[in-house]
């Protein structure tokens, strides 16, 4: 059976005064309602340029326990290369209906890959006002090319160049990490996948919504990954719970937006927190992000790091393999 895109059924509902009831949200879901109007702290923002590595580590250490997600400046990708990656995937959403088809992930699939909407409900019945595109790009032995669109022709060229530099950061990163939990530079890295650590790329499409005020683009979650580093366009949306309030990401041109996800808290035991994110939707514009999930292979176990475990600190979380976890996260049992 044919999956309905939201990108297609939104248009069709352009001057619509109101929206199908499965995408309006309860009260208390609503971004209209839900949004803190006040004066609110930003997101911090971290120059990975700066010489003084202490202080930048000192830095996303205090992040990713007070916020569990930063944005990252002069993170060495180049901006044109940013533009490249964001233009072909515009592009693939651009193209007709059955272009885009030619992707879709095959029913019934275990895997995430692919063009695809979430058609399963929520737990509330709702649904989500978002297509989107997944596939991994590192390593190479996961990449299945199948699910990489071949129009733009400059689309593969432009993510395995992404993807290079991507992985440069994400070290960074997770030596920071480390560094910040005091543990040997490559502690984090190594506990979650090392050089088998894959990298998921998802292109989010968010169409125009005549009532942005009632739907949401990606209901409340953590991510399941150890870090997700995302590009937005420059259409804002994503929101982040602060202290119990539902503030707005800044948009900066250029940054990274990098988000604590569960591996990693589970590993720090709990010092370093997962974010509750979610996305709003633009009534004039589409909103689009292109997240990288980087994810330990599905049979690493992942735990809280010994080192960081003493009677006094015993561990809060169980060592778990990456893919009972997702099981468990997927269908809502408990951990
Ligand atoms: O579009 C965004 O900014 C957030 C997307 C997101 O949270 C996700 O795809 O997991
Ligand atoms: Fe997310």
């Amino acid at each position: 059976m044919e999956v309905e895109r939201v990108q297609a059924m939104a248009s069709a509902l352009m001057t619509a005064e109101t929206i199908p009831a499965d995408f309006i949200r309860p009260e208390q879901e609503r971004p209209a309602i839900t949004t803190y109007q006040g004066p609110a702290p930003d997101i911090p923002t971290i120059d990975l340029s700066l010489p003084d590595r202490e202080s930048v580590v000192r830095a996303i250490a205090q992040a990713c326990e007070e916020w569990g997600i930063f944005q990252v400046v002069n993170h060495g990708i180049p901006t044109e290369l940013i533009s490249r990656l964001q233009a072909a995937g515009k592009h693939f959403f651009d193209l007709p209906p059955e272009e885009k088809e030619a992707y879709a992930k095959p029913p019934g699939s275990q895997s995430i890959e692919g063009y695809g909407t979430r058609v399963s409900k929520e737990v509330n019945g709702k649904r989500m006002w978002n297509d989107h595109l997944f596939h991994k790009v590192w390593p190479p032995s996961t990449v299945n090319y199948r699910f990489w669109p071949t129009n733009p022709p400059n689309y593969r060229e432009v993510n395995e160049e992404y993807t290079k530099y991507m992985r440069e950061v994400a070290d960074k990163l997770f030596l920071c990490l480390s560094l910040g939990l005091g543990l040997e530079e490559t502690a984090v890295k190594e506990a979650i996948g090392g050089e088998e650590l894959e990298y998921n790329l998802k292109i989010n499409y968010y169409p125009p919504c005549p009532r942005p005020d009632l739907a949401l683009g990606v209901a409340a979650h953590t991510d399941l990954s150890t870090l997700t580093i995302l590009v937005p366009n420059d259409v804002p949306g994503l929101q982040v719970l602060k202290d119990g309030r539902w503030i707005d990401a800044k948009y900066i041109p250029n940054a990274l937006i990098v988000h604590v996800g569960d591996q990693i808290e589970i590993l720090s035991n709990g010092r370093y927190k997962a974010v509750l994110h979610r996305s709003t939707v633009n009534k004039e514009k589409a909103r689009m992000s292109w997240p990288v999930f980087l994810e330990p292979p599905e049979e690493w176990v992942v735990g809280p790091l010994p080192q960081l475990l003493s009677p006094e600190s015993p561990p809060k979380y169980k060592a778990k393999k990456f893919k009972d976890y997702m099981y468990c996260k997927l269908n809502k049992l408990p951990q």
